[in-house]
């Protein structure tokens, strides 16, 4: 989404993630294992692990925030954007920012946090949105999504950034 600041990909397949401040809407553990099942879509696609890391040295800095929180895209309030996510590379790449004042949940109610990490994930590894409603990177979010949340587009861009075939 910021393709100006962002590198085309990560150059190692381990990333680690961390997660800083949270939502009041969920418990910290349903945050947590949310997050963790929004990256292993995107691990079992690819080449890719990601580590859970408790520094603020992490790749991947997951954070809810809101209106103005430190970088030039401030959030507006409830609605209307509902995350964003830097494209890969050091100091803010791949940070992900939820906007909390979005209803957050596991459910179909509100906005779904494991569904929209999702998509914001796929940013922070360096996709970019697709034209196809039935993929995961459309740049609406969609409550009712089918079981199989990343279309066959989705995995064969994955596949282009992170080959899953095994390097030798
Ligand atoms: C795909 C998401 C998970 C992530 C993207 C943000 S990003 C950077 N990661 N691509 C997102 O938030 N898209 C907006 C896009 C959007 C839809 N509308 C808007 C009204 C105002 C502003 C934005 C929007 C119409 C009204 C509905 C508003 C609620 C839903 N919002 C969206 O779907
Ligand atoms: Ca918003
Ligand atoms: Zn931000
Ligand atoms: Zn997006």
């Amino acid at each position: 989404e910021y393709s100006h600041i962002q590198g085309t990909r990560w150059n190692k397949n381990v990333i680690t993630y961390s997660i800083g401040r949270y939502t009041r809407d969920l418990p910290r553990s349903t945050v947590d294992s949310l997050v963790e099942s929004a990256f292993s879509v995107w691990a079992r696609a690819s080449s890719l692990t990601f580590v859970r890391s408790h520094t603020r040295n992490a790749d991947i800095m997951v954070e809810f925030v809101t209106y103005e929180h430190g970088d030039l895209y401030p959030f507006d309030g409830p609605g209307g954007t509902l995350a964003h996510a830097f494209g890969p590379g050091l100091g803010a790449g791949g940070d992900t920012h939820f906007d909390d004042d979005e209803h957050w949940t596991a459910g179909e109610t509100g906005f779904n946090l494991f569904v929209v990490a999702a998509h914001e994930f796929g940013h922070a590894l360096g996709l970019k949105h697709s034209r196809n409603p039935d993929s995961l990177m459309y740049p609406t979010y969609r409550s009712s999504r089918p079981a199989n949340l990343l279309s066959r587009e989705d995995v064969a861009n994955i596949n282009a950034l992170y080959s899953k075939e095994y390097l030798w």
